[in-house]
């Protein structure tokens, strides 16, 4: 089935605070584009610094109504309700989704939407069954004490959102906000807003009570963003994006001394040894650097193989990257676009700069001809260079698009030591057959997530997150309990 990138109505895309649409104070609005196409296809509306107040404003209400004198049991039944309705809604969040990234419907089908609704179920199931500690506690006077932890909702959170996996890492973060009692503040990508907007219908639908759900649309800088960091009855941020802008939003969280949980930017390495099983390493490799056309901060864009089958690897990657069709949005074999014309220029940037580094283009490295609707799209060919420095710039610096250079290593020593040579710490994959060493090397990888002999192969229950310049804190399961909630201990003497 073709993908809807070329809807015949151009739609107005609305904050949402307090429980209704509205338009922003100012009358500022954004234009909201395809990516596959390039063409317009919609408005989008801006909050002003005055929206945001509002927001908050609604958002700290709300911990004071109806939502913050529910019982545990009540939340969870609202949530679940917010994921029996991404579900029900599902065409709908597909098609929002895929206007607004162009990404392929395979790919939004399987993987975005499904996760809203995932991450409501289980943070909602995480909160009914985690416990917290308790002590019998010996007093100096031969008597007792019991000790026990309560968690307490945080208070207003705000969710700051990228385009990549527009509802995905959205609903990862609002998901166990809310399950833990916090209402929220919402501010996506300023290219992807319909999935958040969309959203508030489902709240309105499940009976959330008004302002535990809003959305503000704008910028970061000088926009949404910043009047939300900004805004002192902001208790606590969790933002996944660019390396920098977690700087500059670590700098207004220090302002109250606000808590903060960063997913960001990577340099992932995969590390494949001799002894891999190669058609394992191909399929996984494959995903993980042309995947949602290389906008995944898990994704690969270095990948270190031991001689003897780097010749082998680099002809059966080449096939497999020849095998994507930029473009081609109807076909099983689409490579979506990148976001924005600006991203693809970065892109192209790189791709420029590899040759002038030294690269042998082994595939790609330009633009693909494409006519017809798709012509204005942001395509870029997916790419793979040999011969580059592990210390150029291009195998050091996040591109986030799909290319990837090959770089062969000959010592396991050698390749810990070229693989932890980054300032980020996502992810790695590991890939070999050998059990102590895929062990000791995963062991070995300063990363905060290690895959090996798969990629992105995801157990919500786990610690996600990234160490060095790829983040701080951890989120997933019990971990986005510890963010989401402050713990009180309560000592009782007996
Ligand atoms: N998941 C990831 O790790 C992602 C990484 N990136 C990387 O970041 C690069 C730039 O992409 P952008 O969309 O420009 O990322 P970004 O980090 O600038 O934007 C992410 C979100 O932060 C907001 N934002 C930006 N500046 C802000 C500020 N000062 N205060 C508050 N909010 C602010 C944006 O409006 C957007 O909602 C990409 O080329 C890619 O390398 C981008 C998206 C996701
Ligand atoms: O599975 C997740 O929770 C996250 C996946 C992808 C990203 O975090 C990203 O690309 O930013």
């Amino acid at each position: 089935m073709a993908n809807e990138i070329t809807p015949a109505v151009t739609d107005t895309i609305l904050n949402f605070i307090g429980g209704a649409y509205r338009r922003g104070s100012t009358g500022k609005t954004f234009d909201n584009f395809a990516p596959a196409t390039g063409l317009r296809i919609g408005t989008v509306h801006e909050a002003s610094e005055a929206d945001v107040a509002d927001a908050v404003a609604a958002a700290k209400a709300a911990l004071n109504g109806p939502w913050g004198k529910m019982t545990t049991a009540e939340r969870v039944k609202l949530i679940s309700a917010v994921a029996t309705e991404i579900e029900r809604r599902a065409d709908d969040f597909l098609a929002a989704e895929v206007a607004d990234t162009g990404k392929p419907r395979h790919v939004a089908s399987h993987i975005d939407i499904p996760r809203g609704a995932a991450n409501f179920r289980m943070f909602a199931d995480v909160i009914s069954t985690t416990p917290t500690e308790s002590f019998a506690t010996a007093t100096p006077d031969g008597g007792q004490a019991l000790n026990y932890a309560v968690r307490k909702p945080k208070g207003v959170i705000a969710v700051i959102c990228p385009w990549n996996f527009p509802l995905l890492l959205m609903t990862w973060k609002v998901g166990p906000a809310l399950a833990c009692g916090n209402t929220v503040v919402v501010k996506p990508s300023e290219e992807t807003p319909r999935t958040a907007a969309l959203l508030g219908e489902v709240m309105n639908a499940v009976g959330m009570p008004e302002g535990v759900y809003n959305v503000v649309h704008g910028f970061g800088a000088g926009s949404a963003g910043e009047f939300l960091t900004s805004n002192p009855d902001i208790d606590a941020i969790t933002f996944t994006g660019e390396t920098g802008t977690g700087q500059a939003i670590m700098q207004k969280a220090a302002v109250g001394v606000r808590d903060i949980s960063f997913e960001l930017g990577g340099k992932n390495p995969a590390v494949v040894f001799a002894d891999a099983d190669l058609d394992k390493v191909v399929e996984g490799l494959s995903r993980s650097v042309f995947l949602n056309t290389g906008q995944v901060c898990l994704g690969t864009e270095r990948v270190y193989v031991e001689r003897p089958v780097f010749d082998e690897f680099v002809k059966r990657m080449t096939v497999a990257a020849k095998a994507f069709k930029p473009g081609a949005t109807g076909d099983p074999a689409y490579l979506g676009p990148l976001i924005s014309a600006e991203h693809q220029e970065k892109v192209l940037g790189y791709y420029a700069r590899a040759v002038a580094e030294g690269a042998t283009v082994v595939t790609g490295g330009g633009v693909p001809a494409i006519s017809g609707d798709e012509a204005g799209g942001f395509y870029v060919e997916p790419t793979l260079w040999t011969g580059l420095a592990h210390d150029s710039s291009v195998m050091r610096e996040e591109i986030f698009g799909p290319c990837c250079g090959v770089i062969p290593f000959d010592a396991e020593d050698e390749v810990i030591g070229l693989a932890n040579d980054t300032d980020y710490g996502l992810c790695a994959t590991i890939w070999t057959e050998n059990l102590s060493r895929a062990h000791r090397v995963a062991a070995s990888m300063q990363v905060g997530v290690c895959w090996v002999n798969c990629w992105f192969l995801r157990d919500l229950r786990t610690a996600f997150g990234g160490s060095g310049h790829s983040g701080i804190g951890r989120e997933g399961g019990v971990h986005s309990l510890e963010f989401y909630t402050e713990t009180e201990n309560i000592c009782v003497k007996l």
